[in-house]
């Protein structure tokens, strides 16, 4: 096996260089080889992995994505994997999320000292994250907590806890269970504690749009179910004109045609925070993304009109989007 049919060659799959990115790219490399195709990693450095500034002050939607993005523009690779939650709503032009395969746990963990969890930490303990929806949640449940700014990759945020610099994390558990650290998980978090950043678990493979023969070889990494899921949660942002450093979640599964979206928006210091749990049937759907999307796009709007339209991050990314100006902090 030396070719790729219609391609003649292998395909170059662009890829970050963090232990996260790298596993998850040889996670579709290796969905693609089962199908018979020869595949070779390409290593590529973004923003997001040399600059150290707290991601809400670098910000800028490219810091994890445009450097890949760059090389699939200018046909240095064929496809490249992202996380899904890192990419911005906005779709660049000459670009296509060809497959979203089926998705990993979606729920966020907490990683603490001592086998605490939320409900058993102490009060003003020290809890790690870079993220505004996740400290929005956190101090929504347990106000009295010590929520401090953390970034680096997963197994530098776990070291903050096993160091005794903070009481404990808060993670994708999805990036532990690729990384194979689970056991430093003390609770995962259910959806009804900390509901997920859009996308969280998911990942994104993307190629150019006009490039037949690649598409054609990652649509069927599709899992439809997941595209549905992800689509519904991505428009909920789109709604809300909010980029990923937003504190809004949104998370939706999809159970016999049935599609379930939970959402929530709130102030990352505390205060009054919005809910909407929302549930439409996909089965007789003449077009069931459409619907997905209609569905996560009613429910963004019905959060803006209730309140969450004055957190900081939402209203800030204008619909069709000016690329540059979204954020990401997860
Ligand atoms: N930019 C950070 C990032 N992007 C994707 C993941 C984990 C995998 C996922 O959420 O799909 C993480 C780490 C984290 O949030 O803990």
């Amino acid at each position: 096996m030396t070719t790729t049919p219609g391609i003649d060659r292998p395909l170059l799959l662009g890829t970050r260089r963090s232990e996260l990115a790298t596993t998850q790219s040889g996670h579709v490399a290796d969905m693609l080889r089962a199908r018979g195709l020869e595949v070779e990693l390409v290593l590529v450095t973004t923003e997001g992995d040399t600059n150290r500034a707290p991601l809400s002050r670098i910000g800028g939607t490219g810091v994890f994505v445009s450097a890949l993005r760059d090389a699939l523009l200018d046909g240095s690779i064929d496809l490249a994997v992202h996380s899904l939650k890192d990419l911005p709503v906005e779709q660049p032009a000459g670009l296509v999320v060809a497959a979203t395969p089926s998705r990993e746990d979606s729920r966020d963990v907490l990683v603490a000292r001592d086998g605490l969890t939320l409900e058993s930490l102490p009060a003003g303990a020290r809890v790690g994250t870079g993220s505004p929806r996740r400290e929005a949640q956190l101090r929504a449940t347990r106000p009295d907590l010590d929520v401090r700014e953390l970034r680096g990759n997963v197994p530098t945020r776990i070291a903050t806890v096993a160091d005794g610099e903070l009481d404990a994390v808060v993670l994708a558990g999805a990036g532990i269970r690729r990384l194979g650290l689970t056991d430093a998980v003390t609770q995962w978090l259910e959806p009804t504690d900390m509901v997920c950043a859009p996308g969280q678990g998911a990942l994104a493979v993307e190629c150019r749009a006009d490039d037949a023969a690649v598409r054609a070889h990652l649509e069927p990494l599709d899992d439809p179910d997941t595209r549905a899921a992800v689509t519904a949660e991505r428009a909920v942002l789109g709604a809300l004109e909010a980029g990923c450093s937003a504190p809004v979640g949104a998370f939706a599964t999809v159970a016999d045609g049935e599609l379930a979206l939970r959402t929530f928006a709130g102030p990352r210091e505390g205060g009054e925070t919005f809910r909407e749990e929302v549930t439409a049937s996909l089965a007789d759907a003449p077009d069931p993304l459409s619907a997905a999307e209609a569905l996560g796009r009613r429910t963004g709007t019905a959060l803006r009109t209730r309140g969450a339209d004055a957190l900081p991050g939402v209203g800030e990314v204008p619909q069709p989007a000016d690329r540059q100006s979204s954020k990401e902090t997860e």
